[in-house]
Parts: structure tokens; sequence; C-alpha cells
């Protein structure tokens, strides 16, 4: 295993250019993870929910309040559509993504990877930052976040790979434990290695 900050030189040829997709809950840490995740590996970090921002020119609340959840899907879609047409990237996606089946197309070109963490601790992470999260501006936020989680886990679960969260721990040391899976679900002769495109 690898000290916490460290490079992780010997997985990142495995993945052969592969792109990472984090997917899981609000709150579950894949913006958080995958900033370390990216660093870890040698590859570059992009988060869907900040590059629909962008193509919009507003906020994710802004979004939402103007076009609603179908304006924001729309957009989350096309984005994701334009990261997977690039290469070593790691993806933090937005929770909801793996609703809208199309969206998988794109998803199992890369290796996903679920972060599932227990509600009770979404909660706590999430209680400072539901301004941010249109979804939970309810009068029974812990309620549709678990409403959400039953809609969504066999979506989730369609992921190559779960990693757990059981007991507290960094985002490094979340980072050591999928650092350690991923070569169980690569084959050797998956994905020929070609050269980098810029963006
Ligand atoms: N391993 C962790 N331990 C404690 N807090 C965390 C951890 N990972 C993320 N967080 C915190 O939880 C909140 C949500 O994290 P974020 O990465 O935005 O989740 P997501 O992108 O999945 O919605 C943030 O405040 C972040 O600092
Ligand atoms: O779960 C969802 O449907 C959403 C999750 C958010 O991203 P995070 O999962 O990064 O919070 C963001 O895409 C939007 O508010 C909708
Ligand atoms: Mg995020």
């Amino acid at each position: 295993m690898n000290p916490a900050n460290t490079p992780a030189p010997s997985i990142a040829p495995k993945l052969k250019g592969l792109n990472v997709y984090l997917i899981g809950m609000m709150g579950v840490g894949k913006t958080t993870v995958g900033k370390v995740l990216a660093q870890r590996l040698g590859y570059r970090f992009t988060d869907t929910d900040a590059l629909v921002e962008k193509v919009a020119g507003r906020s994710i609340p802004e979004i939402f309040a103007t076009d609603g959840e179908a304006g924001f899907r729309t957009l989350e879609s096309r984005v994701l559509g334009e990261v997977t047409t690039y290469r070593r990237l790691v993806v933090a996606t937005g929770g909801g993504i793996v609703v809208n089946r199309e969206n998988w197309c794109h998803l199992h070109q890369g290796l996903t990877v679920w972060l599932d963490v227990p509600l009770d601790v979404l909660m706590d992470r999430l209680e400072a930052e539901r301004d941010h999260r249109p979804l939970l501006q309810t009068a029974e936020p812990r309620t549709t976040l678990e409403f959400l989680l039953h809609q969504r886990r066999p979506r989730y679960a369609e992921a190559d790979l779960t990693v757990t969260l059981t007991t507290p721990e960094t985002p490094d040391q979340t980072c050591d434990r999928l650092l350690a899976l991923i070569p169980s679900v690569l084959k050797e002769t998956a994905h020929s290695e070609e050269p980098d495109r810029d963006p």
C-alpha cells in the first residue's frame, strides 16, 4: 500500500489511458477523492458539475431554478459525452449521472468506481453544503437522500469497482484502498495504448 500522498506509478500504466469515473451519492467525496486520485495516478482531474457550470455560465442552483432538473441533466449528458473523448482523466460525476441510461454508454468506456458511504455520514457532511445541492432543498432532506439512494443504488452497483466506507478515513486512505483494487478488474489485453490528445 502506498503511503499517503505518494504517486502510484505502477497502477497508471495498467489503466492504459482509461478514464476513471467516480460515481455515488451527493457527499460521498467524488470531487474530493477524485482530486487526490488524479494526483496519485498522474492523471488530470475534471468534474462534470464544474463543466456544466462553465458551459451554462451559471451555478448549479441557478440552472435548476431556471431550467429545472431536466435542463441540468441535458447539460450533464452533453459534458459527459465531451469528457469521454479525452484520456487519462479522473472524472468526478454528479450523483444523478447514473440515472440516464444513455450516460452509461460513456461511463462504460472507462473504469467506473462507486464510492459508497453510509447515509448518516452523508447527512453530516452535507449539512453545511445543502445550499449547493438543489435536490436537498426539501423539508426532510434525510428522507429525500434516502429515497434517492434507494432509487439509484441498483445503478451505482453497476460500477466496475465499489469502495465502501466503513470507518472514518481520509481521502488519501480511500485512494489507497481504491488503487489496491484497480488491478483486480483490469484485463491484461484490454484497451491498447494510444497517444494523448490535447483538450
Ligand atoms: N474522506 C472524507 N472525510 C471527511 N469528509 C470528507 C471526505 N471526503 C469528502 N468529505 C467532505 O464531504 C463534503 C462533500 O464532498 P464532495 O467531494 O463534494 O462530495 P461529492 O462530490 O461526492 O458530492 C465536502 O465537505 C468534503 O470536504
Ligand atoms: O445527486 C444529484 O442528482 C446531484 C448531485 C450534485 O453533484 P454531487 O454528487 O457532486 O454533489 C449535482 O450534480 C446536482 O446537484 C445533482
Ligand atoms: Mg461533487
